[in-house]
């Protein structure tokens, strides 16, 4: 599901036919392409793509991109075309022809002001935002920036509040502050098994972030078995081993994936506006169509006319709900290394 309006806007996946064949209107579809083995991108590593075809998914096929991509950026939970050697055995390469349309893109900047923007993972459902409940203290700047880009990019956010043993009121101060958001909230702790957050994730795609130390290797260990994420360990390189920075999916038992997101510690926002985030707030996306053109939505004094603030007045809105949104829309404003 696309919860967002900006998902659908981009089509840098569509994939360019090869110069030269000039009177061919752009296609999607190649002909000479047509038995091509549909996959997922579970991993991409310098230049080369590791691939789960969806025939046979525990197979791993590594792929490099057909020059007819062009420069169609490929990334984990992109579903793509192979050609070529696509047995995954040792050696072989396949070579990705096509990259479909994407239903989501969890997308961030390196900071706030940096023009390029990079997806990070598409086409998962949901993003599950992984915070502990304390060591490290959590940080509602980090769960605001999470949500704007879950909302923007379209993917269902999730909280997943851990180390509930170390306090002691189970989470229910930290999670108050989104009560207002329709969030679902599920509370983990290290001697229990993640029952909640596995009904999340099994049958899906959701990414999972988080800062570094709040416990997430420690939750993809428990839905995947075989997982072997580092516990305890920085990752990143130069902390002494080198482990992967980039985003990978794991198969879940049953069915679905966890995409982990070791590399990303900070969410810039350069490329979402307040609307972006609006649009995944249903009945408030109409609303906003009569605010003054710029209007951030933040109401008075900086947004004295915006649309939603009637709404409270008539009923239609609870205030507690447009000062949740509100401060997720603040969260645009807040440089991402105060987060
Ligand atoms: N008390 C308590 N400790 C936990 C819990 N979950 C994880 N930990 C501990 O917190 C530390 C960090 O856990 P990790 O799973 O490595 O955290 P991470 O978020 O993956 O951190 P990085 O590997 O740095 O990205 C480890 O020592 C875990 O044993 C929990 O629910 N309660
Ligand atoms: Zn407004």
């Amino acid at each position: 599901m696309t919860r967002g309006g900006a998902a659908g806007r981009y089509d840098e996946s569509d994939v360019r036919v090869r110069p030269g064949k000039g009177t061919r209107p752009r296609s999607k579809r190649r002909p000479d392409h047509a038995d091509a083995r549909a996959a997922m991108v579970v991993g991409v590593d310098r230049g080369r793509w590791t691939c789960a075809p969806e025939d046979d998914p525990t197979t791993r096929v590594v792929a490099m991109r057909a020059r007819e991509l062009g420069r169609t950026p490929v990334v984990v939970g992109d579903h793509v075309d192979l050609v070529g050697d696509t047995s995954g055995a040792d050696d072989t390469l396949a070579r990705i022809v096509r990259v479909a349309d994407r239903t989501s893109v969890l997308r961030r900047t390196a900071d706030d002001t940096d023009p390029y923007e990079r997806v990070v993972v598409a086409n998962a459902s949901h993003l599950v935002i992984v915070t502990a409940l304390a060591d490290p203290t959590p940080r509602t700047g980090f769960v605001d920036r999470c949500l704007v880009a879950a909302y923007a990019g379209g993917l269902e956010p999730v909280l997943c509040l851990t180390k509930a043993d170390l306090v002691d009121d189970g989470g229910a101060g930290f999670s108050s502050a989104y009560a207002e958001l329709d969030l679902p909230v599920v509370v983990t702790r290290l001697d229990e098994d993640p029952v909640a957050l596995r009904e999340v994730v099994i049958g899906r795609v959701s990414a999972l972030i988080g800062h570094s130390g709040v416990g997430k290797s420690t939750l993809v260990n428990a839905l995947v078995p075989d997982a072997e994420r580092a516990v305890g360990e920085v990752s990143g390189v130069g902390k002494g081993r080198h482990t992967s920075t980039s985003a990978v999916a794991l198969a879940l038992p049953g069915s679905g994936w966890v995409v982990d997101t070791p590399g990303i510690r900070s969410f810039g926002l350069a490329h979402i506006s307040p609307d972006d985030v609006v649009a995944a707030f249903g009945d408030l996306a109409a609303a906003v169509e009569d605010c003054p053109r710029g209007c951030s939505h933040l109401g008075p004094p900086a947004d004295p006319e915006c649309a939603l603030d009637p709404l409270v007045e008539s009923g239609a809105l609870s205030a507690g709900r447009l000062e949740a949104l509100r401060r997720v829309l603040t969260a645009l404003r807040t440089p991402a290394w105060e987060a």
